[in-house]
């Protein structure tokens, strides 16, 4: 390999190329290609299919020709055709070409150039579109970046490749058209943003065509072909030898797609790039011309290029060190040469022997750059957010848990009341056991019968007995009663236990949601819930309470009256045989609550002092 300098048709690039493959008539080349299944599908678009072997991993540039027709300057200018597109992606490539004399063509100088795909002059611009750029469109939808950029001589149809015409629009305005049409019918799953920019690189400085200092926010693709169009009027141009409107500088739009959708309780966020190059066409320097504004853009485009080509030799190479920096242009394609980006070339080229020298460099140009590896794109540009319930969500559960706790709460006092009746019947048993059927002692003179039985069934004996019965009938009462205390106090601790075990996962819950909600950040509430302790939870908690909002569980389990006091069994039941027992199990909740409020005293307060020495 060696470097050497090469100027065809006044293009001056610096290349390491073998001297062999300068010299007419260079050898055939044939190059089995090795594609990824994107590209057979998109080679399968124009009619060929590839050996569709490599894996994602083993990523490169994918270059495509396309020739344009003959123009009527040229045809006047008795130009003849020096390029045959011979099979979809064989260019042949020859000095004195016939269209009409194929065979011919094996015996003159030429060379064969192979590519991803060749399009004749006949393919339209939807067709050329199909091939290149639709597979990059949708992974742009997912999150990956794609560029296509279009590199030719002047007038080589680069500008009418990515623009267009009002009536055949070129890649950049039916990359938009697909990509809102797939947005529309993925809309059901997300949110999507498009975001338009369009730059222009002059005489190496960067400026913006569509609106100055900020990305444009698309929200139907109908606008883009005038917006396009705006830019491309704003656009540096110039007439030269062969193209009446020549860009005179580099022009980039970049579309950014960013996809928002809630999966399984994340925010997932996905945003993919698209760039769209049209370069500035390389032209050569007219010698009577050098000191002219064109003379100068001239100089400007060439040196981007030499800078491009210098890149692409660099990466071609291996080398570590890829010399991006050298040039705006090159600091522009540097993700979509270097980085983890989806990239086509689409290389131009004009049919006319006059610009055979041209049409030569940029085919080894375009050969060159099929070398050049790029990073895998085996995973998108996506961001995963693990958020907290809605706000609705979270107050929906607060509400149903409050509404549960409501209902054990009445449970266990409807349990307690009844404790409390047969607590308070064996306790007047116990008083007075002989006085306990006493009604039924008094009703011993002679009456009907009927009257005394139904007496007797209210007094609960059926029959007036001797004293010593009756004290045996009321202890066996009272043993019953007793027996029904002890087991209604054993049901009260379980149904206790069961409550206390329920309210504490509702605090746990409680408590997550709302170490969840209270932070910003969902990174930072992760770990805060990891490391959650007593301190912090109970820092929640008296923040909450503080603002008097529903979130910690002390304030939600507090009663809703906090300072007047309630009387429950446990007050009424002081002397009670389990009333100590009963206030510990109570301390466990709505006695933190009710002590917590304490207010400070009207008294204490500095106004209430001041009025008072006033009056
Ligand atoms: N495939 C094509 N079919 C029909 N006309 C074409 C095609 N390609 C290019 N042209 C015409 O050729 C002329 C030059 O094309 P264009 O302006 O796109 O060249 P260019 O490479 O962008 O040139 P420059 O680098 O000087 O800006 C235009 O009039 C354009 O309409």
């Amino acid at each position: 390999m060696e470097k050497e300098n090469v100027s065809h048709g006044g293009i001056a690039m610096s290349c390491p190329i073998k001297k062999a493959a300068l010299a007419l008539p260079a050898p055939v080349v044939s190059r089995k290609l090795s594609l990824g299944g994107a590209v057979g599908a998109r080679l399968k678009a124009v009619g060929e299919v590839g050996a569709c072997n490599a894996d994602a991993a083993d990523s490169r540039i994918l270059v495509f020709v396309r020739l344009r027709p003959m123009s009527k300057k040229e045809r006047e200018a008795g130009s003849r055709s020096c390029v045959k597109i011979v099979s979809k992606k064989d260019v042949y490539l020859t000095e004195f070409a016939s269209e009409s004399d194929y065979l011919r063509l094996k015996r003159v100088r030429g060379r064969h150039f192979w590519f991803d795909a060749s399009f004749p002059d006949s393919t339209t611009q939807a067709e050329v579109y199909g091939a290149t750029t639709s597979d990059l469109v949708e992974g742009v939808l997912q999150g990956r970046n794609g560029t296509v950029f279009c590199y030719g001589a002047t007038g080589a149809g680069k500008t009418y490749t990515m623009l267009g015409t009002m009536e055949s629009p070129g890649v950049m305005v039916l990359a938009i058209k697909d990509l809102f049409s797939k947005v529309r019918q993925r809309s059901h799953d997300g949110n999507h943003s498009i975001q338009l920019s369009s730059l222009e690189v002059y005489n190496d400085t960067v400026r913006d065509l569509l609106s100055p200092g900020r990305p444009l926010l698309l929200r139907e693709d109908k606008q883009v072909m005038k917006l396009l169009q705006q830019g491309n009027q704003n656009r540096t141009t110039e007439p030269t030898r062969v193209n009446e409107t020549s860009s005179r500088s580099h022009a980039t739009l970049q579309v950014i797609v960013e996809y928002r959708s809630m999966e399984g309780g994340s925010i997932v966020t996905r945003v993919g790039k698209l760039s769209l190059i049209d370069l500035a066409g390389s032209e050569r320097a007219l010698a009577t011309d050098q000191r002219t504004q064109r003379s100068i853009e001239g100089a400007n485009i060439n040196r981007s290029l030499l800078a491009l080509s210098s890149c692409i030799n660099s990466l071609v190479e291996g080398k570590k060190h890829i010399p991006f920096r050298n040039s705006k242009l090159t600091q522009l394609l540097k993700d979509s040469l270097g980085g983890s980006c989806n990239t086509i070339m689409i290389a131009n080229i004009s049919p006319s022997n006059l610009s055979f020298g041209e049409t030569q460099t940029i085919l080894h140009w375009a050969d060159r750059a099929k070398k050049i590896k790029t990073k895998a794109l085996t995973t998108a540009n996506e961001e995963v957010l693990k958020v907290p319930d809605s706000e609705t969500d979270q107050t929906k559960l607060v509400l149903e848990l409050q509404k549960e706790n409501s209902e054990l709460r009445q449970q266990l006092a409807r349990q307690q009341q009844k404790l409390l009746t047969v607590q308070a019947q064996t306790l007047a048993s116990n008083a007075s056991p002989q006085q306990s059927p006493a009604p039924s002692a008094q009703i011993s003179t002679p009456c009907s019968t009927q009257r005394k039985v139904r007496r007797s069934i209210l007094a609960g004996s059926c029959f007036n007995t001797p004293d010593s019965k009756r004290s045996a009938t009321g202890n066996v009462l009272v043993r019953d009663l007793q027996r029904k205390v002890k087991t209604m106090e054993a049901v009260i601790e379980k149904m206790k236990r069961e409550h206390i075990l329920q309210l504490k996962q509702k605090d746990e819950f409680i408590r997550d949601l709302i170490n969840r909600k209270t932070s910003n950040d969902p990174e930072a509430a992760e770990g805060e819930r990891r490391i959650a302790t007593r301190a912090s939870v109970r820092k929640a908690q008296k923040d909450a309470a503080a603002s008097c909002e529903l979130k910690s569980p002390s304030y939600r389990f507090r009663s809703p009256a906090p300072t007047a006091k309630k009387r429950t069994f446990w007050d009424i039941g002081g002397n009670s045989p389990s009333s100590t027992l009963a206030v510990n199990a109570r301390k466990t909740r709505s006695h933190v609550a009710a002590e917590t409020p304490k207010g400070t005293s009207m008294l204490l307060q500095p106004g209430f002092a001041l009025k008072k020495v006033m009056y």
